[in-house]
């Protein structure tokens, strides 16, 4: 599913070389970019926006923001990440308990789900920066590692862990007749590894992401735009 030869025979007759997984990205991307899901400024689509079609609708209008978000895709780390670390992770259980290491058969459902995955995480990254309060120019000019550490806060970051590992501990049971997560079932995904790829991928992509924004948001813009936008708040 993940690699180029996986369905080279069935994908690859009309010049398109990627795997199954960016075949059906593509696909249902074409769709989603008819119905303008790419203009919207935390969408953003896995294949390049040169090989998707024009929205069918009208434009809708969004808030002016302070640099175009399409120039900052990190997608092609996502999917990479995605295919190498979190599908192993998260499938690990169901298919070492099928006794099907890494290969259940079921391509098109596992795929319509890495979709869904892969947008989700998505969305997250690179929706984070687009927060009104993170777009304020209040820090002009700082560097890189120094806004690094003016976006990061530790107390958000610990509670946001703990509360997916709790998420985790739900998602990854299966509920009894009651509604209550059987333990001796044993889980469908560990937690700890949910939380682990969180804290070590999901979060620090975040902060790349808000800092490479906050850097180019001020971009274009003249001394005197600046010190409008400073003063207006
Ligand atoms: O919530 C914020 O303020 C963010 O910047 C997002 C986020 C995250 O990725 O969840 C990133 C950095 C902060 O340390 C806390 C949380």
């Amino acid at each position: 599913m993940y690699t180029k030869d996986g369905f080279a025979d069935v994908l690859h007759r009309d010049g398109f070389e990627g795997s199954w997984l960016e075949w059906l990205l593509r696909e249902t991307e074409v769709s989603h970019a008819k119905i303008r899901r790419y203009d919207s400024p935390d969408e953003h689509p896995f294949t390049p926006r040169s090989q998707l079609p024009d929205p069918i609708l009208p434009p809708l209008s969004y808030p002016p923001l302070l640099h175009d978000p399409t120039s900052l895709n990190v997608n092609p780390r996502i999917l990479s990440f995605y295919i190498n670390s979190i599908v192993p992770a998260i499938t690990r259980t169901v298919t070492e308990r099928l006794g099907k290491v890494n290969d259940d058969g079921n391509y098109g459902s596992a795929g319509t789900r890495d979709i869904e995955c892969l947008q989700a995480i998505s969305r997250r990254i690179h929706c984070v920066p687009l927060l009104p309060l993170l777009v304020h120019p209040s820090h002009p000019h700082p560097q890189p590692p120094a806004l690094e550490s003016l976006i990061t806060k530790p107390a958000v970051e610990a509670a946001l862990l703990a509360r997916l590992e709790k998420k985790a501990r739900w998602y990854g049971a299966e509920l009894g007749p009651d509604g209550e997560p059987e333990e001796k079932g044993g889980r469908k995904v560990r937690p700890e590894e949910v939380v682990r790829l969180y804290r070590e991928y999901i979060i620090p992509l975040t902060k790349e992401v808000e800092v490479e924004y906050l850097l180019h948001r001020l971009d274009g813009l003249s001394q005197s735009q600046i010190d409008e936008l400073m003063k207006s708040g």
